[in-house]
Formats: C-alpha cells, structure tokens, sequence
C-alpha cells in the first residue's frame, strides 16, 4: 500500500469526523482520541474535527434511551460537556486548545449565518487552537435537525474550504456489501462515475449508536468530492489513525474528487437542504445552461412552489434534473413575464 502521504502532506486544511461508534463504544474498541490529538498537532495542516458522541455519552450517563426529541435534547446537552472534556484531555499534552462548535441545519440556509459561522472557525484557527464541531442537539426540532453528522462534516469542509475530509468510523471503508455479510469485499477506490451505483439506503448502521451507517458516509463523500475535496473513510480504530493512512498501514476507501475546486458560494449553493421552487426549462434552456449560461425566462415552461427571490430552486429539463441555483426574481415575476434572468450563472450547480 503506498499509504496518503501525498494527499495528507499537501493538506492545507483537514476536517477530520469522528462518528460515537468511536467516541462512545458501546462495546469493543473505540478511537484513541489522544492519539489521534497526536496525529493531527504532528501535520502541518490546519485540522477542523466533527465529533459525534453527546447522545451516547449522555446515554451511558443516564442509562436513559433518545426515544423522543426531548429526550434526544437532554441526553445532547448533558453528553456535550462530556464530549468536550474527552477532547481537552485528549488535547492536553500537545498544548493545543479545542474550542466547541455548535451548529444548526440553518447556518446552511441563510447566507449572512453560513459567513459569520465561517468566521468563528477561522477566529478559532488563528488563535491556534482546535474547532470540535458538532450539531446543537440540545435545540435542534424535528423540522430543524440534520441528525448526520457525516453531512455536517462534509458542509464544515466546504464552508472552511478544507482540501481533504477524513470520515474516522469503526469499519475501514466501503465494502460492496454490509460487512456483516459472507464474502463482502472492501472498495478501495470510488471514482465520480461509479459513485451512483451504490444503494446508499441499504448501508445501514448496526453499532446500536450510529445514526447514518456507510450510506450516509458515501452521501457526504458525494458532496464533498463534487467539490473538489478529497475525501477519504477509514477506520478509527487505532492509536494513530492519520498517521497509519500517511504509511500506508491501513486500508481505506478513497473517493475521487472533482478536478475543479468549487468556489466559496456554489460550495455554500449546494449544502443548502432546503429547496423552496422547481422551475421546468426547455431542451434550449437546458443545454445553455450546460454550458455555464444563466437560466432565463424565456426557457421556463413552469414555475411551482411558490418562491422568492433569493430562495433555492430545482431545475428541470425535458429529460430530469439539470442544476439547482438561487432564484433572482419571485415566480410571481416570472408567471407575469416581467422577469428576464431567472437564475444567474454565479448562482447555478450543475447536476451530476
Ligand atoms: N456497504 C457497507 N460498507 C461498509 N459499512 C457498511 C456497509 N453497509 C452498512 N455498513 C455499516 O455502517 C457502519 C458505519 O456507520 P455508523 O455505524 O453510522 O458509524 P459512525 O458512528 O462511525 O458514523 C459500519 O460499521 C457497518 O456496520
Ligand atoms: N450529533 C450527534 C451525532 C449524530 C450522528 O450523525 O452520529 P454518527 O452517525 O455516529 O456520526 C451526537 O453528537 O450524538
């Protein structure tokens, strides 16, 4: 095995996620997190981690299950301070501090939120010490709740603008299978083509307190890569994970990124959730913007959902979805044919 030197050692920014299978074992073998404090004070790089763990802490404190979003509250805000101490100790002998970072599904949604989340991490970065990120549990609602933090380490690379994503976990990557099952195979390399052909639904989590399994690892390394980001799943489970990947001592799975870096605002675009309209465009339309042209009224067939300008919207060609992007006129503008540009290029993803 050659090992991720290069892709490690030419990392400027890393966001490091490290799911409660880890943190928090129910049973077996979890991280070693001042081994892994080790490994990430010894790179260059400027490290960011996403840690989950506050409901399984919070659980094994209380013996209490997250059986409903209240309980699910609690047992976040009384883990979270346990989660932030595991992390100061861990942190203790390499002299670097960690400073929590909580966030809500919504910093995504408003653009001024998403910047001045940007500029907390960064503030943090530049007093050197080390952003532990997770989700605000505590506050989170059934409507307002990602509840995957595979997903939220994949926003926090782009919104830091990381190079590289490590998602640390207690298996060592894709397996064409459920490891569980006779005969699965591990997937050491997952090129942009072949990313579709994976069942992300049926990658469950069988740790009893994981919450996405390996689908949403690969959901997030889809996002991630399509950013330019070189995202890498391998196990945590070990005394110095980075530093295994850097020899080459353990197996990982590797997702091929875009060749493109995404710039700051298509990244902040694409880790949006919430989609307000769906405009459908004419074969015309579809092609110009396929070719980096902004959406005009003249190629909307329809207009739904009821948006305004500013909100995100689904765009549709006579052949299935073609980019999402930023409304720049209300439906209403569009309907009365007052509007000329729908959405402009600056704020257009391409789909695929
Ligand atoms: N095809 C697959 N490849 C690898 N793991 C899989 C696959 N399908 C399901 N899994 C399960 O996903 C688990 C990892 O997800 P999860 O338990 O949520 O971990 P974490 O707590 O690290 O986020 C693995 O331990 C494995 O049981
Ligand atoms: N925010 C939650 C973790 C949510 C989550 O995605 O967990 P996991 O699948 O273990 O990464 C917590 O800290 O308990």
């Amino acid at each position: 095995m050659s090992g991720l030197r290069p892709i490690l050692e030419s990392s400027r920014r890393l966001v490091v996620k490290l799911g409660s299978s880890l943190v928090a074992p129910p049973s077996g073998r979890g991280a070693s997190l001042p081994g892994l404090a080790r490994d990430l004070a010894a790179l260059d790089a400027e490290a960011t981690l996403v840690s989950s763990g506050a409901v399984a802490l919070g659980r094994g404190r209380t013996g209490r299950s997250a059986s409903d979003l209240p309980a699910r509250q609690a047992l976040s805000a009384i883990g979270q301070p346990r989660l932030m101490r595991l992390w100061q100790d861990a942190f203790a002998e390499t002299g670097r501090e960690v400073a929590q970072i909580l966030l809500t599904p919504d910093v995504t949604e408003d653009r001024a939120r998403y910047l001045n989340a940007r500029a907390a991490l960064r503030a943090v970065h530049a007093m050197g010490a080390i952003p532990i990120v997770n989700e605000n549990d505590a506050v989170a609602t059934e409507e307002l709740r990602s509840g995957d933090n595979d997903r939220l380490a994949a926003q926090t690379a782009g919104l830091i603008g990381a190079d590289t994503l490590v998602l640390l976990s207690d298996v060592d990557g894709l397996y064409d299978r459920d490891p569980s099952e006779a005969g699965a195979a591990h997937v050491p390399f997952v090129s942009r083509e072949s990313l579709g052909g994976y069942d992300t639904a049926r990658m469950v989590s069988r740790s009893g307190v994981g919450t996405g399994g390996m689908g949403s690892k690969v959901r997030a390394a889809a996002l991630a890569s399509g950013w330019g980001v070189r995202v890498v799943i391998a196990s945590g489970r070990s005394d110095s994970p980075i530093g295994d990947l850097l020899r080459g001592d353990a197996r990982c799975t590797v997702f091929e990124a875009r060749d493109e870096r995404a710039p700051a605002r298509r990244r902040w675009l694409s880790s949006r959730a919430h989609m307000a309209g769906r405009v459908h465009v004419d074969a015309g339309a579809a092609a110009a913007l396929r070719r980096g042209a902004s959406l005009l009224a003249v190629g909307v067939r329809d207009a739904t959902g009821g948006f305004e300008a500013g909100d995100l919207l689904r765009i549709e060609g006579p052949d299935g979805p073609v980019a999402f992007g930023l409304a720049s006129c209300s439906e209403e503008t569009v309907r009365s044919g007052e509007a000329k540009i729908v959405v402009h290029r600056d704020d257009l993803v391409l789909e695929g």
